[in-house]
């Protein structure tokens, strides 16, 4: 069976930026006095790059912004909904999506923009998490502690405390918290051998800062204590209820049926459960990059760009011209953002003067995200991300045998050949449509060139996942995908041969199933007996089109 690129993109993202303005709020809690706290970092989700869907209404309205209107804002400064004290997160970005967005330090603040020390009528910055380490996870949640902050230590070397510490960040947040009585969350953190990344994070509750004092410690230096002091009635997760919990998700964390499906060829491992039996994934060899049949030739004919290190300037980067006088990727915490999709992106290649480091390799880059191959009842295998992947990231490539399409071998009982058809996208070949707007002159004259290469509306190549494969021969397709499929170019010109690589849609949350839209056309896979073969879909999304192909 095939499921093309074009087709998916019919009716999938016609991405547009959004720079989301968010209006935080804070629940009806009787904290709610600091209404505002939290501009900085909306000013902060401005930068975001938004990969929501231009097409498709099922979309609107949903995803990163409102997600994280309610996972970050709601939950700042007021008790977390659905999360009781005793609670346990198996992950530090499971943790992280409930209480505070993707960043999540030893204490958290609300901050302020640089130079101010007030806003409006309240002082910021104001503590809002605490994450702690504990001694042993089934120890009584403490009613009372003190808490020493690491402000003037030794960042670099062996952490030891080299000043005094000032009434600054985390230790002026807590003296404002506790002149506001506004109450910290905390959570504790104990190492933990049943949970896959090894920590358990305990959800403590509510705590008062109760007072603060300075202390001499033994090498004379300031320090600054806080005692706090847990919040009564509050509710806890009932032991009965808790061991339930724990046993399921301790099931689901021991069933790993593979440490790492790619066996050490990726950078991080790729683990893979199975809640049902105890079947790993087998039957294919991993490989982490495109391997090309015999009879098929990957021209190197790029010309390359001049740029040294990291391409900055778009106006001398032969790349960035061809991307249409930009450079398609941003860099945002530490990571390229491919800022739209295209009809094809250009990336720097191996004829370029760039480093590996350069943004305009961004898909070049390896998995960067602790992806896990999980069973599920009815869709067989599927993958899904511990960590939470931002909008506009690279996921995976998908690799296997970049081969002609008509040398495949029982096509239709093959479930993992990816056709690459950005070529008949962009000439709306067999009713694709193109995207409008995106197409830059480089890529209208690259369309030309290929013109008497190809004339099929059926794509010449594709890339077998059935043998030789990754991870992304394990995502699943979605009437409602969080991921799309972006064609790259680096090493040739050739559209025919570009690689194809998932992105994230939306900013995605941990443990959320990894999908794209397949698109098939209706109808379109006969299988061997001649007849129409139909699979019907078990995406679960509201809009499901109700069948696979
Ligand atoms: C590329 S593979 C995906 C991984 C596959 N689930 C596995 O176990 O290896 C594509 C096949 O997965 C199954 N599949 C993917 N998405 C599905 C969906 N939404 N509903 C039902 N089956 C699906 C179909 O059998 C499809 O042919």
């Amino acid at each position: 069976m095939v499921h093309s690129i074009d087709e998916q993109r019919r009716e999938s993202p016609r991405i547009k930026t959004i720079h989301a303005i968010k209006k935080p709020y804070y629940g009806d809690d009787k904290w709610r006095t600091v209404k505002d706290a939290g501009k900085d970092e909306e000013n902060e989700e401005r930068t975001r790059v938004s990969h929501s869907k231009q097409k498709s209404p099922r979309n609107m309205g949903k995803g990163v912004d409102k997600r994280n209107e309610n996972l970050n804002s709601e939950r700042k400064l007021c008790k977390v909904p659905g999360i009781q004290a005793g609670h346990r997160f198996y992950s530090r970005e499971e943790m992280v999506a409930y209480f505070h967005g993707d960043r999540l330090k030893g204490l958290n603040n609300v901050g302020l923009p640089r130079g101010k020390l007030e806003r409006n009528d309240y002082p910021l910055p104001l503590a809002m998490v605490m994450v702690i380490s504990g001694e042993h996870e089934d120890a009584d949640i403490p009613q009372e502690f003190v808490y020493t902050d690491k402000g003037g230590n030794n960042l670099l070397d062996n952490k030891d405390q080299v000043k005094n510490q000032i009434l600054c960040r985390g230790n002026l947040a807590l003296q404002n918290n506790s002149e506001q009585s506004i109450p910290v969350k905390v959570i504790r953190k104990f190492d933990c051998k049943r949970s896959s990344s090894g920590k358990v994070y305990r959800y403590d509750g509510l705590y008062k800062v109760n007072q603060f004092w300075l202390e001499k410690c033994n090498s004379g230096l300031t320090v600054l204590n806080y005692s706090l002091r847990r919040l009564p009635e509050q509710a806890e997760l009932k032991d009965q209820i808790h061991n339930a919990l724990l046993s399921k998700a301790s099931s689901k964390l021991s069933r790993f049926v593979c440490k790492d499906i790619s066996y050490g060829k990726e950078a991080i491992c790729i683990p893979a459960t199975n809640d049902y039996d105890d079947v790993a994934p087998a039957g294919f060899e991993y490989i982490t990059s495109i391997q090309v049949a015999k009879n098929v030739e990957i021209p190197l004919d790029s010309p390359g760009c001049n740029c040294k290190g990291s391409c900055n300037d778009r106006r001398s980067c032969s790349c960035a011209q061809l991307n249409g006088s930009d450079f398609p990727y941003v860099l945002h915490k530490g990571g390229g953002r491919l800022i739209k999709p295209k009809d094809v992106v250009f990336e720097c290649g191996p004829n370029c003067g760039c480093g590996p480091s350069c943004v305009n390799r961004t898909s070049q880059q390896g998995i960067k995200y602790h992806l896990e191959v999980y069973r599920t009842l009815n869709k067989g295998w599927a993958v899904r991300s511990r960590d939470s992947i931002p909008s506009g990231a690279p996921v995976t490539e998908y690799t296997g045998i970049l081969m002609k399409t008509d040398e495949l071998d029982n096509v239709s009982d093959n479930d993992y050949i990816f056709e690459i058809d950005c070529w008949q996208t962009m000439n709306e070949m067999d009713g694709r449509e193109r995207r409008l707007g995106d197409v830059s002159l480089p890529t209208k004259e690259l369309v030309k060139k290929n013109d008497n290469k190809s004339s099929e509306s059926v794509p010449e190549f594709c890339i077998d996942a059935g043998s030789f494969g990754n991870v992304a021969r394990f995502i699943n397709h979605s009437c409602e995908p969080n991921l799309f499929v972006q064609c790259i170019l680096s090493s040739h010109q050739d559209i025919r041969l570009a690689r194809v690589v998932l992105f994230a849609a939306d900013d995605i949350p941990a443990w959320e199933e990894l999908t794209y839209d397949y698109n098939y056309a209706l109808d379109s896979v006969i299988g061997l007996d001649g007849k129409v073969k139909s699979v019907p879909c078990h995406c679960g999304k509201a809009d499901c089109r109700k069948r696979l192909y």
